[in-house]
């Protein structure tokens, strides 16, 4: 059980409170002046991982009384319970173990008992072998040919985890190409078949539970085009596996158990990439490149496990979010990759994040009276620069960002690596800084502009700066560099679930909107006038109704 703190009846948030007073008008520019070292004390390295923070509205006292919240609060003994295998996501009475699927040391860890590795590393075993024979080309179809497409049939957690890491390292990618299929919408399949062969395509069929709706609809489907062409349903065990916790629906679908890949009620959607899940990425960069992530992340484990708060990676990302969301009023958070490969990772973290932490009832059952998970969003620079960098240099929100960057390019051609990172540097710089009415006037003065055009102009240009950012430099994005990565924003999520009280696991809040869509779905069906709804719900079903 994790312990339950208000975290405003704690004796930190009253003097953050206070402190906050002092620093809300404070400039970072003049705390990088006052202070030579404020760089490399507020940086941190991991592996080849280099971590600056200090382009936050921060100093010493700021840092202690936010990590005197996160001990308040219970972070320690919440690390200590989740390592541990304890029930923490009580509402589903379940552990909360993905820490274990990357357990690369193979230390026990059990829950109720039981050292879960026996099970995770005979997945792991079937993983590896399954994978090897789909890329040597030994599995073969129906029709006696090697395997060259594998779908991924799923959605959520059941698909935005292995696409991202699929996305992330094309560079790693073997001959076997990989699709991922997620929407109901039926575009996403048919556009996702087109020109696939049924001989040499594998359907893997992702569904923690094995009734999602958009899942079972989209492997019926794929079901229904792979029998056209195989005929036989002798033929589906040699084309479609199944990554779930649900046998009996796995069987009921018509998949072989021998064709099924398990994972475990401690393994929450959002945190299964780790998994079975994970099957689609192992086929695409290699079983060995696969476990290269679940050793990042073991290290990443490791050090969250043990490190000193004051030096601990997540608590520090996690503390600082805290700090703008709670005392600042910040809404959302960025994550701002400047890597083309990473262009799902905010995509990624939507989930991660904000279906963790997107709750408004604490661990005591009770509505909170303070803002608990923040808006996550971002697109990889330079992209972002021309699309919504107006705002966060010169808009009335406030958004702190992250910037992510490795230092080392898989395509080092010509001089894009430098110009792409001088945009990274400076961007950041940037904001930090921003720019003086003095010196937007003196810019102006020796362009030759006129006083009048100066005075007409001049407000336009200036930049406040004292916006915050963390720069996270990567030596390269390679499988362990992003298995770190996740994990470290991973556990960032779970210090500020601790400290908001609330429960970080459960996702309840997606429920209500499945159960009025099969209540509608059937209304669908027919030509009737449907009068039992609200007015506007009404009204749209009945004018789809005369426009289909
Ligand atoms: O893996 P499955 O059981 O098909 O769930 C898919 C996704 O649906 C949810 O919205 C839960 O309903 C996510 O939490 C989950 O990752």
């Amino acid at each position: 059980m994790l312990k339950q703190v208000n975290p405003t009846s704690t004796a930190a948030w009253k003097a953050l409170e206070a402190h906050f007073n002092s620093m809300k008008d404070v400039h970072m520019k003049d705390l990088f002046d006052t202070d030579a070292s404020r760089a490399e004390k507020f940086s941190q390295t991991f592996e080849d991982i280099f971590v600056d923070y200090s382009k936050n509205i921060i100093n010493d006292e700021t840092m202690k009384l936010l990590l005197d919240l996160a001990k308040e609060t219970g972070v320690a003994e919440g690390i200590q319970s989740m390592f541990n295998g304890e029930h923490i996501n009580e509402t589903e009475d379940r552990a909360v173990f993905h820490v274990a699927l990357r357990n690369q040391s193979n230390q026990p860890m059990k829950v109720d008992g039981e050292d879960v590795m026996v099970e995770v590393n005979h997945v792991l075993r079937q993983m590896k072998e399954f994978t090897t024979k789909v890329i040597s080309g030994e599995w073969k179809g129906y029709s006696g040919k090697s395997i060259t497409d594998v779908v991924n049939i799923g959605i959520g957690g059941s698909d935005l985890g292995p696409y991202m890491v699929t996305e992330a390292l094309k560079p790693y990618a073997t001959d076997v190409n990989i699709h991922y299929v997620s929407n109901v919408d039926g575009t996403h399949i048919s556009e996702t078949l087109k020109g696939l062969d049924p001989e040499t395509t594998m359907f893997i069929i992702a569904s923690k539970t094995f009734t999602t709706q958009e899942t079972m609809t989209n492997a019926n489907s794929a079901r229904e085009w792979f029998l056209k062409a195989a005929k036989s349903e002798n033929h589906i065990m040699m084309h479609f596996v199944a990554l779930s916790t649900n046998e009996e629906k796995v069987r009921e679908f018509g998949i072989a158990p021998e064709n099924m890949f398990r994972f475990w009620d401690w393994v929450g959607g959002r945190y299964s990439l780790w998994s079975a899940i994970g099957l689609s990425i192992a086929c695409n960069i290699g079983y060995d490149n696969f476990e290269e992530v679940l050793k990042g992340a073991h290290a990443m484990d490791n050090h969250f496990k043990t490190a000193e708060f004051e030096e601990n990676l997540p608590v520090i990302l996690a503390v600082l979010g805290v700090w703008y969301n709670n005392f600042f009023g910040a809404e959302s958070h960025a994550l701002l990759p400047y890597d083309q490969y990473m262009h799902r990772f905010a995509a990624y973290f939507q989930q991660g994040d904000m279906e963790s932490n997107g709750k408004y009832v604490d661990r005591s059952g009770k509505p909170v009276d303070y803002q608990t998970g923040p808006i996550i969003w971002g697109e990889p620079g330079t992209n972002g620069q021309h699309a919504f960098y107006q705002l966060i240099h010169q808009g009335t929100k406030l958004i702190p960002a992250d910037f992510i960057a490795p230092a080392v390019s898989q395509n080092p051609i010509g001089d894009h690596h430098p110009k792409l990172l001088s945009n990274f540097f400076a961007q950041t710089e940037a904001l930090m800084t921003g720019k003086s009415e003095e010196v937007v006037v003196a810019e102006f003065k020796a362009a030759g502009k006129s006083d009048a055009e100066i005075e007409k102009l001049k407000t336009f240009k200036v930049f406040e700066g004292n916006r915050p950012t963390n720069s996270i430099l990567m030596k390269k994005l390679t499988p362990f560099t992003l298995g770190a990565l996740i994990a470290m924003y991973e556990h960032k999520i779970f210090v500020q679930g601790v400290m908001w009280n609330i429960f970080s696991f459960d996702q309840w809040g997606v429920e209500l909107g499945k159960q009025l869509a099969n209540k509608i779905l059937p209304e669908l069906t027919n030509e009737d006038k449907v009068e039992s709804h609200d007015s506007s719900t009404n009204q749209l079903i009945n004018k789809y109704k005369e426009m289909r």
